[in-house]
């Protein structure tokens, strides 16, 4: 791989930005927020060092860094956590021209862009992704937010970012379950707008990486470019996630959401096919795929109340009805409205184990 070799992947809308795929970006950082005196570094602890590296580019560029330590994981992605940032960032007198940083997974990203989109209702985020998720996924798109009991997100923000820079070398020392996690996203990227995607994860998920990653960013830079704010095209990016946010918030959200995600693909694919919308070779197709990166593609039989209950809080729900995330084929993404709770039952004993 030509290490020097710098993708960018335009974002387009009210607020236009740019994601850059590439090694060692760092040096891109500064101008993206170049009316900054100072700028807020958000990072979880096994991303010390990458922070301190990021701060070390931001104070050679004369801007004062504010490291900020985020407990770990779904435990940043609170509203106490996002509180305790404010309250920092109060403390040094940030200003409307000052800027947040997140370095780190989805988690990390989420919080720093909801940290920023409040802080005097609105301030710039760079996005420094650091996991493949949230590379593909979680840095892109301006969507930020906290979990709560209630539920997955659902508090929160559309924040776009002022830049994204998704430094492959990162990836380096993320964790192999992590990694294959964020392939989840890479597969649903796959089936709703690039099938080109799962010929790629069915060859050798390694060796194509790089390009797995530009090609998933191109399907949510072009999805969000046309619809920020979810009024339409935009919910196909979320396939899977009705049932795979249940799964979260029944696991409190201890499981990995690439690992929630990967059954409510499996189960929105039951769920399509059962509608009579889908054909079952691309139905199974999803759980091969998935299986075979070794995500989970069932969970327990028992939990199906629970996860009926929690859907309801999904935010594609309008009063009652709830909607679902379906393909009428391989990159046809279409909604299924309101189905009956026997379909959806049924959907779910293809997943459902004892
Ligand atoms: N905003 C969006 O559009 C969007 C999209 C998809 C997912 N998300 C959110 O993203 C989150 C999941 O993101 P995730 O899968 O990155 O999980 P994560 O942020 O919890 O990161 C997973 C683990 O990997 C560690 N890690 C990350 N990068 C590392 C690196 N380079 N080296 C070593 N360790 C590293 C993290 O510290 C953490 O322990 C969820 O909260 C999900 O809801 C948001
Ligand atoms: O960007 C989107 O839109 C998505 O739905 C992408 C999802 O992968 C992501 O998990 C997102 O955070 C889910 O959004 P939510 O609005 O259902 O919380
Ligand atoms: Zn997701």
């Amino acid at each position: 791989m030509d290490n020097s070799r710098i993708t960018t992947i335009e974002v387009g809308g009210e607020r236009p930005y740019q994601v850059l795929v590439g090694r060692d970006l760092r040096s891109a950082l500064p101008s993206l927020v170049a009316r900054a005196a100072q700028a807020a570094v958000l990072y979880a602890p096994p991303l010390k060092e990458h922070a301190v590296r990021v701060a070390d580019a931001l104070r050679g560029a004369g801007i004062a860094p504010l490291p900020i330590e985020l407990p770990d994981a779904e435990a940043g992605k609170t509203i106490e956590v996002a509180a305790r940032c404010w309250d920092a960032l109060g403390e040094a007198g940030f200003t409307r021209t000052d800027a947040v940083v997140g370095v780190g997974g989805g988690a990390v990203t989420d919080v720093a862009g909801f940290v920023a989109a409040c802080w005097l209702r609105g301030v710039a985020v760079v996005q420094v992704p650091t996991s493949l998720l949230g590379m593909v996924d979680a840095a892109v798109g301006g969507k930020t937010g906290v979990n709560t009991g209630a539920g997955k997100n659902l508090v929160g923000a559309f924040h776009p970012p002022a830049g994204v820079l998704c430094d492959l070398s990162t990836l380096d020392s993320l964790p192999r379950a992590d990694l294959v996690a964020g392939l989840a996203e890479v597969v649903k990227c796959g089936f709703i707008a690039d099938p080109a995607i799962l010929d790629l994860v069915e060859d050798d998920p390694d060796r194509h990486l790089p390009e797995l990653v530009e090609r998933a960013v191109r399907v949510k830079a072009d999805v969000v470019s046309k619809d920020l704010r979810e009024s339409g095209l935009r919910e196909i990016l979320n396939y899977g996630h009705t049932l795979g946010h249940a799964i979260e918030k029944r696991e409190r959200y201890g499981w990995r959401h690439g690992h929630a995600i990967s059954v409510g693909l499996v189960y929105a694919a039951a769920l399509g096919r059962l509608a009579g919308r889908l054909d079952e070779a691309t139905a199974r197709r999803h759980r091969s795929v998935l299986d075979g990166l070794g995500l989970p593609v069932t969970y327990p039989a028992a939990a199906w109340p629970d996860l009926h209950a929690a859907m309801r809080v999904d935010k594609k729900a309008r009063g009652a009805r709830l909607r679902f995330v379906v393909l009428g084929g391989l990159a046809r993404p279409e909604i299924l409205e309101a189905p009956p709770d026997d379909l959806l039952r049924a959907a779910y004993e293809e997943v459902g184990t004892a």
